[in-house]
Formats: structure tokens, sequence, C-alpha cells
């Protein structure tokens, strides 16, 4: 049974970054930069207009001699007492001092008046980047400014990390799909729970697929499936029909994470087969499966995807949360301008706490009660955050 953060960190360290692929801008959202992300050209290219007005050369007034427009490609010249009107984003004319707002402007007949102090509402040409220049560095995610920035600076696709693909395997022979528990029936809740979870996490989700409670049937699904890691929830423990670790054995899986001194979740175990696909193992009871998934799952995942893995952020715990002496607590809390307040109904077997909570309180095992604690988000896509 290893400590939750020991665990995190090796589950993290166990996965694998996927090989770089180039993708067109379209297709690259979401994904890592598996290299720099470097401007081949400066930015912008020439000086421009920052302002819709008028372009002006020396000291006023000027006689207006032309109109520029923002998509206008020609060069103009102005010389001393000219100007041109001119649109927000439009290349300055060669010759241009300043640019003379709209509001700024007054014409007298063909003459215009304002004010021009040199320089003024003009964008230089390199002012963003220079050639060549080191925008953002590998590891960072593609999000949409990254996409607007490396279209800005005339790239057409990016050198990005693949999402690793995630198979999820359902086992329970007790479980229903539709309508209500019942003796002898458990409604599946965490098969609507996992594709979301894959894909927050930044991973593409297969099919959810059921299987019965049969060592058999797992160990043909561990064998049918190529995805990096495979997700088989319900059969962690050690009961006569938990049968994973069993499975594993008989397919040479080498166990990397057997149990982690957490609660909910301790029976949570990550494996490892030859090829390098790896195998999470989630607990039965549905919170216990979310805590695991954002465990082992997410950190694997992150290291998949070319990510480290995040330092978590401390809140204050107003009122404190009994420690566990020997286990660490995931408590469902809300996050508040006064700290995070747990929201009870966070049994292992129980979502309610969860489905109202932000994020998981990680309360580190202790003798007394802890009056702060790192927050675990509950959105594997949300950045880990302060209050
Ligand atoms: N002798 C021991 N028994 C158990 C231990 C233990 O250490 N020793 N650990 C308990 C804990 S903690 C958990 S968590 C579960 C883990 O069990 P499994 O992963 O083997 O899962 P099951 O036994 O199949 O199920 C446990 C529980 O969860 C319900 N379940 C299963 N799948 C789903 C699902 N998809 N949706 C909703 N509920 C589900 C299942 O019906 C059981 O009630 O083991 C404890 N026992
Ligand atoms: O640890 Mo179990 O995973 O509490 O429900």
């Amino acid at each position: 049974m290893l400590p939750w953060d020991v665990a995190r960190e090796l589950a993290h360290a166990t996965g694998t970054p996927l090989k770089a692929v180039s993708k067109p801008l379209s297709d690259a959202g979401g994904l890592v930069l598996a290299s720099p992300l470097v401007s081949p050209m400066a930015v912008p290219p020439v000086d421009r207009a920052a302002m819709d007005g008028y372009a002006v050369c020396g000291g006023g007034p000027w006689r207006v001699v032309q109109h520029v427009g923002a998509g206008c490609s020609a060069p103009v010249v102005l010389t001393v007492g000219e100007a041109c009107s001119i649109a927000t984003g439009a290349a300055v004319p060669s010759g241009a001092t300043s640019v003379v707002r709209d509001e700024d402007a007054v014409l007298v007949g063909e003459l215009l008046q304002g004010p021009a102090e040199p320089g003024r509402h003009i964008r230089r040409a390199g002012e963003e980047c220079q050639a060549d220049e080191l925008l953002l560095p590998a590891g960072v995610v593609v999000d949409p400014a990254v996409l607007g920035l490396a279209a800005s600076v005339g790239l057409n696709r990016l050198t990005v990390i693949p999402q690793p693909r995630v198979a999820a395997f359902v086992t329970g022979d007790e479980l229903v799909h539709r309508g209500a528990s019942g003796p002898g029936r458990v409604r599946d809740a965490i098969g609507p729970m996992l594709p979301g979870l894959i894909t927050r996490a930044g991973a593409q989700a297969g099919p959810v697929q059921h299987l019965p409670d049969s060592r058999q049937a797992l160990i043909e699904a561990l064998r049918s499936t190529d995805a990096e890691l495979i997700l088989v929830s319900g059969s962690s423990a050690s009961g006569p029909a938990d049968h994973l670790r069993p499975a594993l054995a008989a397919l040479g899986a080498e166990l990397i994470v057997d149990g982690v001194a957490c609660r909910p979740g301790h029976p949570q175990a990550l494996a490892r087969f030859d090829d390098g696909r790896l195998v999470l193992g989630l607990p039965g009871n549905p919170l216990a499966a979310l805590t695991a998934f954002l465990t082992l799952g997410v950190a694997a995942i992150r290291r998949m995807r070319g990510l480290s893995l995040p330092a978590l952020t401390f809140a204050p715990l107003p009122g404190g949360v009994p420690c566990h002496p020997r286990s660490t607590r995931l408590v469902p809390v809300r996050v508040t301008a006064q700290g995070a307040v747990p929201l009870g109904h966070g049994g292992s077997a129980m979502l309610r706490g969860a489905a109202a909570a932000d994020a998981l309180a990680v309360i580190d095992p202790g003798p007394a009660s802890a009056i702060a604690a790192r927050l675990l988000p509950l959105d594997p896509g949300a950045q880990p955050w302060a209050v």
C-alpha cells in the first residue's frame, strides 16, 4: 500500500509521452506542444496603424492625399505636410511619423489638423516578436490563445503530442444500465462518469464496454485493445468476483501500484504490460473509482500527454477536518472565498457530495484535524487553484 503522493508520482513516472506529430492548427487544440513555439517572422511585419484615422508626415496642418485600407498593399509615400486616411491594422505609408485618430481629427476643406506626437498610434514592426524568437516552451497546452498566436506568426501546423487513447471496461454481474437499483441489481454509476473524465483529462475515450465477472472475459478484453491506458472498474478487491489482479498476472503484467493508502479508493492498482500499455484498476464503489481516476489515471495521462504533475495548491479548511491516522482522506469540498468547505456525503459508495463539489480536499494522514489541505480538482481539465 503506497502513500497517496508516492503513488501519484509513480503513476506519472510510469506513463510514457506519446510520439510527437505535426497537426494542422484546426486539429491541434488541447494537445501539448512537443517543441517550442518559435516565430518564423517579425510581428507585426511592418509598422501598422493602431487606430482608424490619418497617417501624417511631420507637423500639421496636412493635406489629405489618399486613403489606405487595411488590405492595401500598394506602397504609399507621404512627404512633409501630407496625410492619408488609414484603417486600423493597415501598413503606415513610408514617411508617416504619426497617426491622428478620427475623433481627434479636424478637417477643414482638404486641410487636416490634430495632435501628432511622433510615433503616436503606430504599432512598430517586431513589437510583439522578432523572427526566430521563442514564444512558448515545449510542454504548453495548445489553448485557444496559443492557436491564435500560432496563426498570427504565420504558422499552419504545430508539432504536438497526440492524445492518449483510453479504453474502459466496467465489470460486475450485478450492474444494470437503465432503470433503478434493487435487490441483486446495482445501477452502473461508473460507466457514465468515465467518458467525461477521460476527455477532460485530455485523452481520447473509446466506448465504455461492460464485462461479466469472468476472469477469462477480462483477459480477453485486456488482450483486445491497443489503447495506451485501459481502465477496469469493479474488480480491484480480493473477493471471488474480483479478477483484475489474477488476470494481470496471467498476462504477465507488472504491478506498479498495488493499493494506495487513501480513503476512499485504497484497492486501486496500476499495472504495465511489456508493450507499454497501462492498466488502471478502479475500485467498484463509485466515489472510490472517481478518486482513483483523479489520483493515478490523471497522473499517468498527463505524462503521456507530455505534461508535468502540477503541485496542488493549499486552501484553508474553516473549522478543520479530522485526519485519518494512516491514510490520506479525499473529501469532496466546495471552494469558497473563506476556504474549502466539506459537503458531506463523501462515503465511498456515494456521489452526492462529489457531484456538488469543486474539488477533493487532500487531507494528509495525522493524529488530529487538518486546518488546511491541498485541492485536487474534480474536473481533471481544471488548473489547481488557491483561495
Ligand atoms: N475483504 C475486503 N472487501 C473489500 C475491501 C477490502 O479491502 N477487503 N475493500 C472494499 C473497498 S474499499 C472497495 S472500494 C471495494 C472494491 O471492490 P471492487 O473494486 O472489487 O468492486 P466490487 O466488489 O465489484 O464492487 C464494490 C461495490 O461497488 C459496487 N459497484 C461496482 N461497480 C459499480 C458500478 N459500475 N456502479 C455502481 N456501483 C458499482 C458493487 O455493486 C459493490 O457494492 O471492495 C470493498 N470490499
Ligand atoms: O476504499 Mo473503498 O475504495 O473506500 O470504497
